[in-house]
């Protein structure tokens, strides 16, 4: 198999063979168009040929940062456009472009890759982990009375609240500027949230494919008339649904959700991307009120280098653990002394007796804190060797929030 980077001359047959690898064309109906694959970029777009020359196979990568917790952006890569053509299935192809790339990404100097997963059986196997998950949240009009403060919060209705907080209606395309700055801070504190370059907001890329309905910005500001916040929604069939509600505080958030839970006409309000333990649910007045479904694993994370992505995120308690890491894809095994002290981290080789003994991907699900160490030891991926080490392993990667990432790529 020849895999290579693709030029300008051969991207079409890239982006031929993912539509015939995929069977349809991912595409997003939002005004102004916004192919998804607008903002591939050639040189980090491989083509696996066989050897006559055909084109079966393609991956990409886009150039993102990933927050990690304790507020600290990273440079990643984010893999996309997987895909082998039906003809030249569970051949290896994958494999060896999954090898290819991640030399690729260690060759560039970066410790982590992400990606979102078309299939849950897929990626282990080469190392990910899934580190974040989403659930969509539905409330019925009539039972989404609000028990929260109104702190910095609007009325419900659109202008100046109480407090001198506002909320205004735009159309997407008249504040992308306004958006893209709002989200970067937002991105910047969320551990588990992508940044998404400033081309994204251009193409309209890094929406999933969603409705034609008519979309609607509501856009928060706050007692100085600066935005810090916005719910993107449209409304169909007396459904509300919010596709992105951005908010650089809980208090904002709480002003947005308010907003559109009192929308006029509509019978429900569909959040679709809600974080686990979100405190959302806690402030309907109705604690059951809120339906949560499509619970759904959305980021994974892949380690390149351990001690630099440990090193590398913040840490709330102090402690001390030997990790003991395989991982098989890239045959590699390995012995880490973590010690955090006062919220930094150092990762130096050992041969220390391990305290936990686990699979690169089970790394990867705990790293951003969104999954309990206990809960893989329980599951029977991780190895606990002596009692309390998975307690102190919760406590030490759990993170200040929940990691959470609503960016579709
Ligand atoms: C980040 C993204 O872009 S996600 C999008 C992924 N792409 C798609 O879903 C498009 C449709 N699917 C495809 O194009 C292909 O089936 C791919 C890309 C998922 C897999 O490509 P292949 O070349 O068949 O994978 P490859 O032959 O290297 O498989 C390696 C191993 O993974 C397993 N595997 C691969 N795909 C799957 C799957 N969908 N479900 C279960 N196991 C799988 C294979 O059985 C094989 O296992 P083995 O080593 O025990 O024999």
């Amino acid at each position: 198999m020849d895999i290579r980077t693709t030029t300008d001359e051969d991207f079409d047959a890239f982006v031929g063979t993912v539509h015939a690898a995929f069977g349809h064309f991912p595409e997003t109906p939002v005004e102004g168009g916004g192919l998804w694959w607008s903002a591939l970029e050639a040189e980090r777009c491989l083509l696996a040929r066989t050897a006559d020359g055909r084109p079966v196979g393609t991956a990409a990568t886009y150039p993102f940062e990933l927050t990690l917790p304790g507020e600290r952006p990273v440079p990643v890569s984010g893999v996309t456009a997987v895909g082998v053509l039906p003809s030249h299935r569970r051949q290896g192809v994958l494999s060896s472009m999954m090898r290819h790339q991640l030399e690729e990404v260690r060759a560039r100097g970066e410790f982590l890759s992400v990606l979102l997963a078309s299939e849950a059986l897929i990626y282990r196997r080469f190392g990910y982990g899934p580190a974040t998950h989403t659930s969509r949240l539905t409330v019925p009009r009539h039972r989404a009375a609000l028990d929260a403060p109104r702190g910095g919060a609007v009325t419900g209705a659109p202008g100046a609240g109480p407090d001198g907080g506002s909320v205004e209606i735009l159309r997407g395309a008249e504040c992308r500027e306004l958006l893209e700055e709002v989200y970067d801070r937002y991105r910047r504190t969320q551990p588990g949230a992508l940044s998404r370059p400033h081309r994204w907001w251009a193409l309209r890329a890094g929406q999933p494919p969603v409705s034609p309905a008519p979309r609607y910005v509501a856009v928060h500001r706050d007692t100085d008339g600066v935005p810090d916040g916005y719910a993107s929604y449209s409304i169909e069939s007396g459904t509300l649904t919010v596709d992105e509600t951005i908010a650089t505080d809980d208090a904002v958030f709480t002003a947005l959700a308010r907003f559109v839970l009192g929308h006029d006409l509509v019978s429900q309000v569909v959040f679709k991307h809600v974080p686990p333990g979100h405190p959302l649910r806690w402030q309907l007045a109705d604690l059951r009120a809120g339906e949560v479904s499509g619970d759904t694993d959305w980021l994974w994370v892949r380690l390149l280098d351990v001690p630099r992505a440990l090193t590398a995120r913040g840490w709330s308690l102090d402690g001390e653990l030997v990790l003991d890491v395989q991982d098989p894809f890239l045959g590699e095994h390995d012995r880490h002394l973590l010690t955090v002290r006062d919220g930094k981290a150092d990762c130096v080789p050992t041969d220390r007796d391990p305290d936990l003994s686990l699979d690169i991907s089970d790394l990867g699900s705990v790293y951003l804190g969104g999954t309990a160490p206990s809960t893989l030891v329980r599951a029977g991926h991780i190895r606990a060797h002596r009692p309390g080490a998975a307690a102190l392993a919760d406590a030490l990667f759990r993170a200040e929030r929940a990691p959470h990432c609503l960016h579709w790529f």
